[in-house]
């Protein structure tokens, strides 16, 4: 069955202005950016936008089908994950950190849905810099309209449970855009028990 509409918290401006700069800036400066590629029928890509994983220790996983190497946490992002968590009600020990360079690059059409995520946790998507468009559909074709969602610097987007197990969502390019953009997607990666 597919739920009508994703189940989605979104508070515009969630980080005030002046803040969200100073973060988009420091972020932009010291996180380990790295240019991933992707394999797509058997060819190499680079990923259309850089990344990085951030996560405890013990957290890792895959991602795309790429082992993601686990960087640790930088202080910012260690005060920004205190501050998502409080606001999401949630303990979250992993994050992926993604940078658009500008309106070319882009985010396919996926669902956060690996195993090795917690289903019960909401993912906590935190946007910085330029407004993109987050799309979504629903997973059986048809059964649901598409939704857009515009996020903007600051905007905090909660993703509850279920929406990862009937909805996808897509970042598409929009060539107009000529500044950067960066993503926090903050998430709950099962631990062994
Ligand atoms: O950039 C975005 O808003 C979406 C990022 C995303 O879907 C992800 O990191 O899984
Ligand atoms: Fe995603």
């Amino acid at each position: 069955m597919t739920a009508a509409t994703p189940c989605l918290r979104h508070w515009r401006g969630w980080v005030e202005a002046a803040q969200a700069d100073a973060w988009l800036e420091r972020l932009r400066q010291e996180v380990p950016w790295k240019q991933e590629s992707i394999r797509v029928y058997g060819r190499r890509h680079a990923m259309p936008r850089l990344t990085c994983w951030m996560a405890d220790p013990g957290c890792g996983y895959r991602y795309s089908g790429l082992e993601n190497a686990i960087e640790p946490w930088t202080p910012l992002a260690a005060a920004i994950r205190r501050r998502v968590g409080e606001a999401a009600a949630q303990e979250f020990n992993s994050l992926l950190l993604n940078y658009y360079r500008d309106g070319r690059d882009a985010m396919g059409w996926h669902a956060d849905d690996e195993a090795e995520l917690d289903p019960e946790a909401p993912i906590a998507s935190l946007s910085l810099g330029a407004s993109r468009t987050l799309r979504f559909r629903p997973r059986q074709r048809g059964t649901a309209p598409t939704l857009a969602v515009e996020l903007g610097h600051g905007d905090l987007l909660l993703m509850d449970p279920p929406t990862q197990r009937h909805w996808q969502h897509g970042l598409p390019r929009r060539l107009r855009v000529e500044t950067p953009r960066l993503n926090l997607t903050f998430r709950r990666v099962r631990l062994p028990a």
